[in-house]
């Protein structure tokens, strides 16, 4: 928090908003969400959620891209047609170029839904609540497993939408942005209790994985 908030003293008059003015700037009104998280792993190094598994580099990007997906639907305009303000150039957004982000809740709800399927091992160290190290095979595993796992879900949707369309529909019609919140938000009313999962055989409740990290 002090490293955020320091860079954003020193280099942005300590306004988020001078951030967003700067990447008007440097993308000339015309940049996309990638860009935009582009710039926030590129000004914030704990943004920068990256690691090396097997000599291949995975970034995650998580917090990056919860950044401006939350930036995206606060200023998302009253009519989809409308142009957005932060990403009024011609090619809009461009959302669906974004992933999940990454972290502990949704692949909690998506092995519920079993559209994860967890081996023994792993729902074991879940129950015993240890700690599965940041860049772990487990943890890495987890992360990567549900970005996977949710775009598998945005092209079944996109599929079925296009299915059932005489048009042909964009690609950015469907946007992994908006399956993460309904999933995040889906796994809290199932954990309270307050929602149940009905029509669909599901597999236990497995707890949240636990790693003490500054990227989540
Ligand atoms: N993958 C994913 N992670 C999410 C969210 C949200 C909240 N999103 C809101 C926006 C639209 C939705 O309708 C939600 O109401 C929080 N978190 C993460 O949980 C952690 C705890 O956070 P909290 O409980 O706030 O303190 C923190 O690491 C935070 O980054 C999400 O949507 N997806």
């Amino acid at each position: 928090m002090r490293e955020v908030g320091f860079i954003l003293a020193t280099s942005f008059g300590g306004s988020f908003q001078n951030f967003l003015t700067e990447f008007q700037r440097r993308h000339h009104g015309d940049g996309t969400a990638l860009d935009l998280a582009k710039m926030a792993i590129e000004t914030f190094p704990s943004f920068r959620d990256e690691f090396e598994y097997e000599g291949k580099k995975v970034c995650i990007w998580k917090r990056a891209q919860i950044l401006v997906a939350e930036t995206w639907a606060a200023f998302y305009p009253a009519s989809s047609t409308d142009v957005h303000p932060i990403f009024p150039g011609k090619r809009g957004p461009m959302i669906s170029k974004l992933t999940m982000f990454a972290d502990y809740r949704v692949p909690q709800i998506l092995h519920h839904l079993r559209i994860l399927s967890y081996p023994p091992s792993l729902i074991t160290k879940l129950e015993s609540g240890v700690y599965l190290p940041s860049g772990s095979k487990e943890e890495l595993s987890l992360r990567v497993a549900s970005i996977a796992a949710v775009e598998r879900v945005r092209k079944e949707i996109l599929g079925i939408m296009q299915a059932e369309s005489t048009t042909t529909v964009a690609d950015d019609a469907v946007s992994s942005v908006l399956i993460d919140f309904y999933l995040w938000d889906l796994a809290k009313k199932v954990e309270i209790g307050v929602q149940r999962i009905e029509g669909i055989e599901t597999a236990d409740m497995a707890p949240i994985h636990r790693t003490r990290s500054i990227w989540y």
